[in-house]
């Protein structure tokens, strides 16, 4: 007997081979996507009939920094470096294990709530962070930000952190937890540093996420200081390739674009925290066209100020269009496949897609509603008129989440209670 089987739904399989099913069951066992489409089984523990919804994958947020639920609204309408130095760092440096572990469970919460089913961190506190995931019961690929600025010490420091966190958190909470190392940009932490990196990362087997040419500043710098771009330095010390998760991508020549593409590098567009903190519109039609594989990601809650991904997808799209003139790049479909199957791909899950022997990483969204009636063409829709609201349900490695607008696997309410109380804290104690 199956453990869950999602009858009458529209399915956006997001499978090439198979397209959409305008009624079709989707069956559910062991956490895995057994039956597509139709099935000759017709029992399981649980039925969900999904009449008037679409049954879609869960959306995959490639670049996030979870915890900064906790900063959310605290320093808005200013540049990176002001934002990040004067404002965003000092406070981080006030935040304990108790404010990262309730900011990063408000994250989990929103996600689920927005049909975001796995994403990519880069955090402090990573102990807390990936402990905070294993209660919410998503998925998640995580990674200890570490910068050196140039100091050996610290250098030494940062690395041994992150090779702990790598080693000790990867597969576990039921192989939903995956870990990364996350050297926080080529302007913040030292050449020899990335280089250590890079090497720890091949002996461990792990990926790698880094911010990259986010700012046009990052760009100035590094032709200052090493004469080259940063995707030329990080070419030139054997960085680039199919591990790594590269953040931003703005200020990319057309020459970058091809070895961004050529080294199969993943890259998180970031799109409403890149127009927020005015750092650029990356050429992401470019990036396509390249082959590069091009995902979504949403960046920290204190540069967006929210985590859902239909918004990043409507965003990534209108932005693009207007700012290459060209109605026709960015297609809603495209849209889609950049937050859920190049997603996915990108951090290495098998998920993406509703297809036999994926994981069970599937939401349901609501189309009995004004703003989504009629219904021509699902994936335009799910691009441009729905939004994270119109998730009902969301389903993690086969358990589901959350039910009909219901938080099924966390204590909303505590966790929202205590984010009142921890951020108040947090607040007080910066200010003295
Ligand atoms: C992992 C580190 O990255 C920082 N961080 C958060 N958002 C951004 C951004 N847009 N660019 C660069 N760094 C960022 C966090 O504040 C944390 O210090
Ligand atoms: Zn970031």
């Amino acid at each position: 007997m199956a453990d869950i089987i999602i009858k009458n739904a529209y399915v956006l399989t997001m499978d090439p081979d198979k397209g959409d099913i305008e009624s079709g069951v989707v069956v559910i066992e062991d956490g895995i996507i057994t039956e597509v489409g139709s099935s000759t089984e017709s029992t399981a523990e649980k039925i969900i009939d999904a009449r008037e919804g679409v049954v879609m994958p869960g959306l995959v947020n490639t670049h996030c920094h979870a915890g900064m639920t906790l900063f959310r609204g605290y320093a808005d309408d200013m540049p990176l470096k002001e934002w990040l130095e004067d404002h965003i760092w000092p406070a981080e440096a006030q935040a304990g294990d108790e404010d990262i572990y309730g900011g990063t469970l408000v994250a989990c919460l929103e996600m689920i709530r927005s049909g975001t089913t796995a994403f990519a961190d880069m955090y402090i506190h990573m102990d807390m962070v990936a402990q905070a995931v294993e209660e919410s019961g998503m998925r998640a690929a995580l990674s200890y930000g570490m910068l050196d600025f140039g100091d050996t010490e610290k250098a030494d420091a940062e690395l041994k952190k992150g090779t702990e966190f790598v080693r000790e958190w990867n597969g576990k909470a039921d192989g939903r937890i995956t870990t990364m190392y996350g050297p926080h940009a080529p302007n913040t932490c030292s050449r020899d540093f990335l280089i250590r990196v890079k090497e720890q990362a091949v002996r461990d087997n792990a990926g790698i996420h880094i911010h990259v040419l986010e700012t046009e500043a990052e760009l100035d710098h590094m032709k200052e200081n090493f004469g080259m771009c940063s995707i030329h330095f990080l070419k030139d010390i054997d960085f680039w390739g199919p591990d790594v998760l590269a953040a931003h991508c703005v200020w990319l020549s057309d020459g970058d674009i091809r070895i961004l593409a050529e080294h199969k590098v993943n890259i998180s567009h970031n799109v409403i925290s890149n127009m927020k903190l005015a750092s650029g519109i990356a050429p992401v039609a470019k990036l396509l066209s390249a082959g590069a594989n091009v995902t979504l990601g949403t960046d920290g809650c204190a540069s967006n100020n929210n985590l859902d991904m239909f918004e990043e997808m409507k965003t990534a799209a209108l932005l693009q269009k207007v700012s290459t003139m060209d109605p026709t790049v960015l297609p809603a479909s495209q849209v889609l496949e950049m937050a859920t199957v190049n997603g996915a791909k990108a951090l290495s899950i098998n998920s993406g897609m509703l297809k036999e022997g994926y994981n069970a990483d599937i939401i349901i969204v609501d189309m009995k509603q004004p703003h989504l009636s009629p219904a021509y063409d699902i994936a335009s829709h799910m691009v441009y008129a729905a939004n994270g609201k119109d998730v009902k349900t969301t389903i993690v490695n086969g358990k589901i989440l959350m039910e009909d607008h219901e938080i099924t696997c966390l204590d909303e309410q505590s966790i929202l209670e205590r984010m009142k109380r921890i951020s108040k804290n947090l607040v007080s104690r910066i200010n003295s």
